[in-house]
């Protein structure tokens, strides 16, 4: 028997990750190969052209998923019965702008958002910020949510995952699926810390640990750490656009993850409501390793962290803070 058909969003549907992005949910590459969809697009009234356009290349696709499309301006229409909420929709910064610079601009639409699902969404809706900065406009999102489980509001770091994998696979010289359980500790952001030393890299049939991949410790604390640091001020540099495949494909890395489980043995990365484990602050969205069994994520616990950790953690830790602060001085001002 057909499952019915689930409830999709994607704010900020006219922009350029959502390009990428619809294609990829809409033929099947998130929510599987058996799941009909349907797709409710969000966007400003000014973009409610450009969005028609985008609604006729879906439609032109033919994708046999796709049930039908809601293009709209109206939240309440956007999250209406919502299963999965991919918040792209913000401004994304521009050459020599920090992501926190977006903060004053972009929290308000995620303060608007959260009210919306609370009252219009299905209430295990699974919640996915894209828009910067993502950690803490996921935890605004989620205040203002108050019906809905925290635990539904992440924020994306999958794309930093993503990013240091295919580094180490490519200073080891093997396929990225070859290499697994590389940590994004923190903030979305320049203070982010990748973390190798739990990573493995599959070798000659077996799993070894990437720090004896690379073999080279000082690689991965220097030049490694800063290049996924630094990746996303890279890509706009070279493209004057910010990263828009890349992050499309990391969106549905993280969603699909969610609904359908890591395996034994190995976890991704999620910006998730911080109960303090490592150190990290409470109540801040902090990226954590997670295992994903059953829908639900569970930050993976007992990962040894030496000193040099540490002090990166807490670097991003008090980053995430400080957004928290200024967040919620903007909101109530
Ligand atoms: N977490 C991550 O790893 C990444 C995050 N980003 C962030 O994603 C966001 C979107 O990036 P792009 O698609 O490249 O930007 P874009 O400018 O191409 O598209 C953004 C779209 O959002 C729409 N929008 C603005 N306010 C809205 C609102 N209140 N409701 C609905 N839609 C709204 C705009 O009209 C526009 O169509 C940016 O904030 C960017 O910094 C981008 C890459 C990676
Ligand atoms: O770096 C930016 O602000 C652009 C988008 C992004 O978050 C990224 O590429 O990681």
């Amino acid at each position: 028997m057909e499952s019915e058909p689930i409830r999709v969003v994607v704010t900020g549907a006219a922009g350029q990750i959502a390009y990428s992005l619809l294609y990829m949910i809409a033929k099947g590459d998130v929510f599987g190969s058996e799941q009909p969809l349907i797709l409710h697009l969000l966007d400003i009234p000014p973009m409610m052209g450009v969005l028609e356009g985008v609604v006729m290349e879906l439609s032109d696709c033919a994708l046999p998923l796709l049930r039908s499309v809601v293009p709209t301006d109206d939240p309440v229409v956007a999250f209406k019965d919502v299963a999965a909420a991919f918040l792209v929709g913000a401004m994304p910064r521009k050459q020599g702008m920090e992501r926190k610079d977006l903060l004053s601009a972009n929290v308000k639409i995620f303060k608007v958002q959260g009210e919306a699902l609370d009252k219009h969404a299905k209430k295990d809706v699974k919640v996915l910020v894209v828009g910067n900065p993502a950690n803490t406009n996921a935890l605004i999102c989620s205040r203002y949510a108050p019906s809905i489980p925290k635990e539904n509001f992440t924020a994306m770091t999958r794309l930093d995952q993503n990013r240091a994998q295919a580094q180490i696979a490519a200073k080891v010289n093997v396929p990225v699926a070859s290499v697994s359980n590389v940590i994004i500790w923190g903030n979305h952001s320049s203070t982010q810390f990748p973390d190798a030393s739990h990573g493995t890299v599959h070798m000659a049939g077996k799993d070894i640990p990437a720090r004896d991949a690379v073999g080279d410790d000082v690689w991965l604390r220097t030049a490694f750490v800063e290049t996924v640091q630094k990746r996303g001020a890279a890509v706009i540099n070279a493209r004057k656009m910010s990263s828009a495949m890349s992050a499309a494909k990391a969106a549905g890395d993280h969603m699909r993850d969610w609904f359908n489980g890591t395996p034994p043995g190995k976890f991704v990365s999620m910006g998730v409501i911080s109960d303090g484990s490592y150190g990290a602050p409470k109540d801040v969205v902090f990226s954590f390793p997670v295992s994903i069994k059953n829908g639900k994520w569970e930050i993976v616990q007992g990962l040894v962290t030496d000193d040099f950790a540490k002090e990166l953690l807490d670097v991003t830790g008090k980053e995430l803070l400080e957004e928290r602060a200024e967040a919620i001085a903007v909101i109530e001002a």
